[in-house]
């Protein structure tokens, strides 16, 4: 880092990573007293009980051995320094055999999803210490690699806390899988799943159906399912091509994702929504409605995208527009790519996002405003992680593309929501 540090650079690598560290690893335990005043706080919390245990070492033993597999690869993209990240591409399957087995267990016996749910403090304290652990471990080994060609690596000069906070290495592997396949895809996003399901079910078993709770985890299940479809395409993103593996992402996978994303359907169990059935059939039909419209977005840039050369593509009917753009690899290679101006992606520049947000809405107001914030904790940090994530990936893109991206952002001026933002 500069010697001479701007006041940005002090927030971002000194202020940001210590109390981030803190209050999201602090946040988890909260959270899960809060849904659940009936399970008052106790010190074993913090690093898990034996059940919990079992439970973590199920999940894990169950995603590693769906990365060693013997399956269909999928290549990502090829990095700056020349690295080709290898992923398993059985995404799909994994996310049917994994719910599959949940409804299995949970059909024979029912009371273990009432346990889970009552072990959630214990639960998230040990995935917390697994997330940490591997987080250290993670830092500590690329610290000790003598020789790296990856140009972060070898400037090795960051704070130490920023570092273990953005994470050092880019596509490290463990155990022969890819370290942010296992714990974004394969751990985060299949508990995110399987929670909701175990919540739904505990629900039912403790206070009795409930329609709202019901359409709460039914358009989370079909947002989740798109991502299962779509997990060889979320190798392009953000999270993979840019950010490396450390607290942020890992942590941010093992436990925020199961703490966090899943917290209304939790919060639902003791507080029940009670809503009625016109207005739940009402809200699930606009939610799915917005997510087909995200996944539309996503797949129309897919399309476009992966479409063999001078084979033209439609959307809504027209033969796809773009404009033609050149960057630069770090190699110095001259190549050129094109941004789609057809479609969504001539309406706004992130309105993917824009649906994102209405779908995560419509599946936490099933209870209307009756307790409070609660339900929206995730609707409200999903608005400010996107907010912040459209920046960060402009400036990549005008670092990237520089004319061409000014062009575009001329061509298509809005970001979330014509002629507003
Ligand atoms: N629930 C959650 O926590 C979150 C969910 N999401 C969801 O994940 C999905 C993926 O989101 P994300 O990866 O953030 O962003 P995008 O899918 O919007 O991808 C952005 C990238 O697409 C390329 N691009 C930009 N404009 C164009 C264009 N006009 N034509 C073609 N390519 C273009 C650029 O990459 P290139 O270098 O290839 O040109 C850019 O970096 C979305 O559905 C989003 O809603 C995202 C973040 C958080
Ligand atoms: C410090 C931490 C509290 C922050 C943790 C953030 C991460 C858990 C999330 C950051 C970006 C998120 C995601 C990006 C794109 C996605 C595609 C979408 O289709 C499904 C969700 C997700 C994988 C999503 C998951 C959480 C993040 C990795």
């Amino acid at each position: 880092m500069n010697k001479k540090a701007s006041v940005g650079d002090v927030f971002n690598y000194h202020v940001i990573p210590p109390v981030f560290l803190v209050f999201f690893t602090a946040a988890t335990q909260i959270l899960a007293q809060a849904g659940n005043p009936e399970r008052p706080f106790r010190f074993e919390y913090l690093v898990g009980n034996c059940f919990a245990w079992k439970c973590i070492g199920s999940l894990l033993a169950w995603a590693m051995f769906w990365l060693l597999v013997p399956s269909k690869k999928f290549n990502g993209p090829t990095t700056s320094f020349g690295l080709t990240p290898v992923y398993k591409a059985n995404g799909e399957l994994y996310y049917f055999v994994s719910l599959g087995a949940l409804l299995l267990v949970a059909g024979l016996k029912p009371k273990i999803c009432v346990d889970i749910y009552q072990n959630m403090g214990a639960i998230l304290g040990g995935l917390s210490v697994v997330a940490l652990s591997l987080c250290m471990f993670l830092l500590v080994r690329a610290k000790l690699k003598e020789k790296e060609d990856d140009p972060y690596l070898r400037a090795n000069s960051y704070p130490i806390l920023h570092e273990f906070y953005r994470g050092m290495e880019l596509h490290p592997r463990l155990l022969g899988v890819d370290v942010k396949q296992l714990t974004n895809c394969r751990v985060g996003m299949i508990m995110w799943q399987l929670l909701i399901v175990i919540y739904l079910i505990a629900g039912w078993e403790l206070h009795g159906f409930d329609a709202g709770h019901l359409v709460n985890v039914l358009l989370q299940t079909i947002y989740i399912y798109k991502f299962f479809r779509w997990e060889t395409g979320y190798f392009n993103t953000l999270d993979i091509t840019l950010d490396r593996a450390g607290y942020y992402l890992c942590w941010g996978c093992l436990v925020w994702i199961p703490a966090f994303y899943t917290f209304h359907s939790y919060f639902f169990v003791y507080h029940r929504p009670s809503i009625s059935v016109v207005g739940a059939i009402s809200l699930f039909i606009l939610g799915l409605a917005s997510i087909w419209y995200n996944y539309d977005v996503d797949r129309q840039k897919e399309l476009f995208r992966t479409a063999q050369k001078g084979k033209p593509v439609k959307i809504w009917g027209e033969n796809a527009q773009a404009i033609e753009v050149s960057y630069k690899t770090a190699d110095g290679q001259q190549k050129t790519s094109k941004l789609l101006i057809s479609g969504w992606w001539g309406v706004a520049r992130k309105i993917n996002y824009t649906f994102e947000l209405l779908a995560a809405f419509l599946w936490s107001v099933e209870a209307g405003l009756q307790y409070g914030v609660w339900p929206f904790l995730y609707f409200l940090f999903l608005t400010a992680l996107l907010i912040h994530r459209v920046f960060r990936d402009e400036e990549k893109c005008k670092t990237k593309y520089g004319k061409g991206w000014d062009e575009y952002c001329a061509k298509v001026p809005y970001r979330l929501v014509p002629y507003v933002l």
